[in-house]
């Protein structure tokens, strides 16, 4: 009788490869392709990072704080006891393996946890330990003797909320008082039932009607709410005006709380609007620089003459792990069989492939299983490989109109400054189109790429010294 899914944990994988959620907003039929395949592009881009991360992205930038009354003290902390959390969230918490908080829940901690309970608004990328932070402050506003919602969270997609529900009932394992449900499609109520579950997590769609409609969740008690991943969740048509109906059926002096990975204008505005009397906290992202790795162009004439190159290389010197780019799955897909005729061992990323099985393609070429990884642009971005050694552009960077796209070949190639080992990156420029793209990717960077001849043994073997 249980709302949670966690008897379906087994069936997850099956369960994850239904498409995600659909608009169910007036209009929502008129979702435009393009858009579309972004937005699955974002939410199966945040599900993929999630699944291959296992530890904590961490940051030598100092937050900034913006405060809503500057007036008040700031506190930030250093570990989790100044928190004064209930004994079992703290048993939580170190169950989970952390020892102290990131960089951004030294910050936000505090904050979200002071009272009176204040609103805040949260950008760090991807990693940085966001999920954990709100979930916490979820779990320590419960008062596990009431039997009904008194924190909502809303999640893109079934997948991502999932995700999260973990994380939430990994951190609330302590505390068996404190039960989890899960407002997604599928999970169907009696009519006229009434959540008594303290914490429901879900979509918007299926929230909405569980608060409006159906009327299963009694939105006047809840005490806080989460929106996670804001920049997602505007990508889906219709989430927008839910998430915004969501927080208008709220009770005043409900906590509320947003995150977000990235923070375009379109997010901030979203943001703004459902968190009213805000406090700001940002984490800036890493920079990743070129200043560590040696690049190089190889001149061809077609895909052939690519091909032949990179053989040549790979006869030439001993490289431990590369990632490919290829431009089209069609390239990725014959490069990768090529290579295996040659008796590479090689993993293919590609974008037909499911979530789970990029995650689990990603994973066995980090323990090394595979030497060679044939991807697209769509599959990689985002994904850091730190012990790639060599990173070959077989088609460079482009952007839909066919322009340089730097920040990608950046993305590709860049390292940032704390894992600084030199790296190398090779470009496969096979017209004078592509050099000429090569030259304004060049250009943009003010850092020379130095052409290679694939021909000479003796020169390609120089440039591993
Ligand atoms: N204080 C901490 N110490 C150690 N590990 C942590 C800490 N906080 C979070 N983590 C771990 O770091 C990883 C990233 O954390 P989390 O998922 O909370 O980040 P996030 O910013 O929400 O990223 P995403 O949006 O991708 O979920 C997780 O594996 C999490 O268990």
């Amino acid at each position: 009788s249980s709302l949670s899914l966690k008897e379906d944990r087994n069936g997850e994988a099956k369960e994850a490869a239904v498409p995600s959620e659909t608009p169910q907003a007036p209009g929502g039929d008129a979702v435009d392709k393009q858009e579309d395949d972004d937005k699955e592009d974002k939410a199966a881009q945040s599900l993929l990072n999630k699944l291959i991360r296992n530890n904590l992205v961490q940051s030598t930038h100092q937050v900034e704080v913006l405060q809503r009354d500057p007036n008040s003290p700031l506190y930030s902390v250093k570990s989790f006891e100044e928190l004064h959390l209930k004994p079992e969230l703290l048993q939580g918490v170190y169950g989970m393996g952390f020892n102290r908080p990131s960089k951004i829940q030294e910050t936000a901690l505090p904050m979200m946890l002071a009272e009176p309970p204040q609103n805040l608004i949260a950008q760090s990328q991807s990693g940085t330990g966001k999920t954990a932070a709100f979930v916490l402050a979820m779990l320590s506003r419960v008062d596990p003797s009431q039997k009904h919602p008194q924190c909502l969270c809303l999640s893109p997609t079934y997948e991502l909320a999932l995700q999260t529900g973990q994380v939430i009932e990994l951190m609330g394992k302590q505390s068996p008082d404190i039960k989890l449900a899960y407002a997604v499609r599928g999970n169907r109520l009696e009519k006229g039932q009434r959540i008594s579950e303290q914490i429901v997590i879900g979509t918007p769609g299926t929230v909405m009607d569980w608060c409006t409609k159906l009327r299963f969740i009694d939105t006047k008690n809840i005490k806080v709410f989460v929106l996670d991943e804001a920049d997602v969740m505007i990508a889906t048509q219709g989430h927008q005006d839910q998430s915004i109906r969501i927080q208008r059926s709220l009770p005043p002096g409900c906590q509320m709380l947003l995150f977000s990975a990235t923070f375009e204008e379109s997010v901030w505005k979203f943001a703004q609007k459902v968190v009213p009397e805000h406090n700001l906290i940002k984490l800036k992202r890493e920079e990743e620089t070129l200043d560590t790795i040696k690049q190089y162009y190889v001149l061809c004439n077609n895909k052939e003459e690519k091909y032949q190159a990179l053989c040549n290389i790979y006869g030439a010197i001993t490289i431990a792990q590369a990632m490919i780019f290829c431009h089209t799955r069609k390239t990725a897909g014959w490069l990768a069989a090529e290579l295996s005729k040659e008796g590479h061992q090689v993993a293919l990323l590609s974008g037909e492939m499911m979530v789970e099985q990029r995650a689990a393609v990603i994973q066995r070429f980090r323990e090394g299983k595979e030497k060679v990884l044939v991807t697209t642009n769509v599959c990689a971005r985002g994904i850091d490989v730190e012990q790639v050694s060599v990173v070959i552009n077989f088609d460079l960077p482009v952007d839909k109109d066919g322009n340089p796209d730097c920040e990608t070949y950046l993305h590709r190639i860049g390292r940032t400054g704390r894992f600084g080992k030199r790296g190398l990156a090779i470009n496969m420029v096979e017209s004078k189109h592509s050099m000429n793209i090569l030259n304004r990717i060049q250009d943009h960077f003010n850092k020379k790429v130095e052409k290679l001849d694939t021909d000479d043994l003796d020169e390609i073997e120089k440039i591993t010294n």
